[in-house]
């Protein structure tokens, strides 16, 4: 067990081996969700899972890896360019999101385990997808915060299996008021709109 709790912290073979398994880990998911197996395939699946787990708990940190003030230091000294959020945490949706000047976007491709409305994306991925969108665009070029208001508006069902573009425009500082607008589109048409206001905080 180690105590280093930031991406930057760790090499990168070790980084690419658990980004891997973490991607492994949310197609298990998906598999799980989705299987027809029998009862006995099933319970065979959930004893070799159950072992896994055992094997990887051994050496668990007390939290999972997030980007820390190096990952953050270099983008926010360039105009451009980009951060991967969650890519080592298999129950987090992993986002590479790209800053320019005072705007944020990434891709994402939503599968059944993430349906709310029949074949459409739960709304509340959709406000978590951009509540991480907007905070980062935050931490990035402005500060230290947290959310304190977030108005999702859900204008069309978000649709499964289609590249999803969530997007984010950081508005002018008013104190410690951070307000920040975003939407998710989907083949070119707004699916939902958000409005924050991110308070910054000291760490
Ligand atoms: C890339 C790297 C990482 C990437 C990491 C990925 C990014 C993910 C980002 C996820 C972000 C989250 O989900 S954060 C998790 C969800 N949010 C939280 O848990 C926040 C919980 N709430 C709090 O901690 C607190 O209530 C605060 C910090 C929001 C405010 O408390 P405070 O510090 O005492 O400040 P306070 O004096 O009350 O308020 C300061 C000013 O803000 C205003 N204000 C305060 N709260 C609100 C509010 N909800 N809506 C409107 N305005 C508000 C006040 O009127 C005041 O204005 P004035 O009087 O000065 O004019």
């Amino acid at each position: 067990m180690t105590d280093r709790t930031h991406l930057g912290d760790v090499p990168p073979d070790w980084l690419a081996a658990s980004t891997s398994l973490a991607q492994a880990t949310r197609e298990l998911v998906e598999a799980v969700a989705l299987s027809d197996a029998d009862a006995t395939v099933l319970d065979e699946a959930r004893s070799e899972v159950a072992a896994l787990t055992e094997r990887l708990r051994a050496t668990a940190r007390p939290h999972a890896l997030r980007p820390g003030p190096a990952d953050l230091a270099a983008l926010r000294a360039a105009d451009a360019g980009s951060i991967v959020v969650r890519p080592t945490n298999p129950g987090a949706v992993p986002l590479e999101i790209s800053v320019r000047a005072d705007t944020a976007e990434a891709t994402w491709t939503a599968g059944p385990v993430h349906e709310g409305p029949p074949g459409s994306l739960h709304g509340g991925t959709s406000a978590s997808l951009l509540d991480s969108v907007l905070g980062t665009l935050v931490q990035v070029r402005g500060t230290p915060a947290v959310t304190g208001t977030l108005t999702v508006r859900y204008r069309r069902r978000v649709p499964l299996g289609v590249p999803l573009t969530v997007s984010a425009a950081l508005g002018e500082r008013d104190g410690r008021r951070l307000p920040v607008t975003g939407r998710i589109e989907a083949g070119g048409e707004v699916c939902v709109e958000a409005e924050a206001l991110f308070v910054a905080v000291e760490r």
